[in-house]
């Protein structure tokens, strides 16, 4: 029994879809047709919930125009046509059109994975060189790659969850039977609550222990939660003993989420972790040049240069002020040009010029290392004082768009070879001294946000 009318919106959507986004969200679907209603049966709420976030109103346009508004909305329920057809048979009520959290005593299965985080989509940079190879080992061999679990960290819209789920991707992708759940920690927490609420401890841990790859978001939200600690940790352990992948991201280094169990600190390390560091100019700018143009639109490399010499904070916010600057000229009908970029993003960058001042720099790098301000303006040389001046000059290099010997001149008067020195100094230490690479990136962090 099939629908004309769900085939005929099929022939609409493959257009806008990948085959690969077909064969995992609309092929499963079975269509019920009525003379007035389509209801479409998804085999999971995992489906279900996709179809609702990505394709409902599109579907909904559809139907309203195939069938001149006799039809103008679907149902989207969890079920086959199989169970309708015995819940019928034994003369009980209908299944409830979506499984709501109270009614539903298991706990949801995963979010939906963004498809368009693939590894073609992620720009490469040495800002996440190694994570993304990393991240490409361990598609091509999860579970057995020996990066396991695989730590992705670093600071916020660097692309920690893009690595993570075009992971996901090209598992579900090489085997589309794969079992790959994702979640953030919050939601795992939630889960986990619901589930003993509703009795059903044993089904949620039975879910979450026959993943092929488990993948969790922002574990730092995993702090002080004891019992999701010690249900992740079993979860965890039984996983990595199966050779099924993990892969965790955090906003920061394992030892630094403070209220981490150390036993599941300690098997952290067991694997590979990585940072995401913020990308560096050459990176932003191919970062821009590459969404533009996947929105259809070339975007002139001064215009991109422009952009990326201004917002340095996070991929986020670069591809936030992208989007304006193309809206803008659509809506005004102007050429890209850097005049209209300005124009564009005055108040942005107004706002990211205000942030970042040699001031704050000196501010917030001191309070940091718990020096004086005066001290990093000073003549003193011990390391202590040292390092942290040369660390405040060098992010001053990266964060401002002032010259060499401004940055002298702001320093209390050092020549310009100094500044030089300082920043060669420490972009060798990011290199071979962790403790120095973790300040810098803290630093960057605070000074960004
Ligand atoms: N190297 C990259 N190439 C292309 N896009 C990128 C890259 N890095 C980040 N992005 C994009 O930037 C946005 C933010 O990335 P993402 O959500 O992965 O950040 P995150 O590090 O997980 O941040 P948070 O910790 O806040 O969740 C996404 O749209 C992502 O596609």
């Amino acid at each position: 029994m099939s629908s004309p009318l769900w085939e005929k919106c099929l022939s609409h959507l493959e257009g806008d879809l990948s085959a690969q986004q077909l064969n995992t969200w609309l092929r499963p679907l079975q269509a019920i047709e009525t003379a007035d209603s389509l209801r479409l049966l998804a085999p999971n709420p995992y489906v279900q919930q996709w179809v609702q976030e990505q394709l409902e109103t599109q579907i909904n346009q559809l139907l309203t125009g195939l069938t001149q508004g006799e039809i103008n909305r679907v149902a989207i329920e969890v079920g086959t046509r199989e169970t309708l057809a015995a819940v019928k048979s034994k003369a009980v009520p209908p299944a409830p059109t979506a499984p709501t959290a109270e009614a539903d005593p298991l706990p949801a299965i995963g979010s939906p994975m963004n498809p368009l985080f693939t590894f073609d989509s992620f720009v490469e940079g040495k800002s996440n060189q190694i994570a993304r190879a990393a991240s490409l080992h361990v598609a091509e061999a999860p579970g057995t790659s020996g990066y396991n679990p695989l730590f992705l960290y670093g600071g916020t819209g660097l692309g920690k969850t893009h690595l993570m789920l075009a992971v996901g991707n090209r598992i579900k992708r090489d085997n589309p039977k794969a079992r790959v759940i994702y979640l953030s920690s919050e939601r795992f927490v939630q889960d986990m609550i619901t589930a003993i609420r509703n009795n059903v401890i044993d089904q949620f841990k039975t879910h979450y222990r026959s993943a092929d790859a488990l993948l969790i978001d922002d574990i730092q939200f995993f702090a002080k939660k004891e019992r999701s600690q010690e249900e992740f940790f079993y979860t965890f352990n039984s996983l990595l003993e199966g050779q099924r992948q993990i892969i965790l991201t955090c906003d920061r280094f394992p030892k630094e989420v403070e209220n981490l169990d150390e036993r599941l600190q300690s098997r952290l390390g067991w694997g590979l972790t990585v940072a995401v560091e913020p990308p560096e100019l050459e990176t932003r700018v191919a970062i821009l040049i590459k969404k533009a143009h996947q929105s259809g639109v070339t975007l002139p490399d001064d215009v991109a240069f422009f952009v990326a010499k201004r917002i340095k904070s996070n991929v986020r916010d670069l591809e936030g002020a992208l989007q304006r600057v193309m809206a803008f000229a659509r809506f005004t009908n102007q050429p890209l040009t850097i005049e209209m970029t300005q124009d564009a993003l005055k108040d942005l960058l107004a706002l990211h010029q205000k942030l970042v001042t040699l001031e704050s720099i000196q501010k917030t790098t001191a309070d940091y290392f718990k020096v004086r301000v005066s001290d990093l303006l000073g003549k003193k040389r011990t390391r202590s004082i040292a390092r942290p001046r040369q660390i405040a000059m060098a992010l001053a290099k990266e964060l401002t768009s002032h010259s060499l010997p401004e940055i002298g001149d702001g320093f209390g008067g050092r020549d310009h070879t100094t500044v030089l020195h300082a920043c060669r100094k420490v972009a060798e230490l990011r290199e071979t001294d962790n403790r120095v690479a973790e300040d810098y990136r803290n630093l960057l962090r605070t000074l960004s946000s």
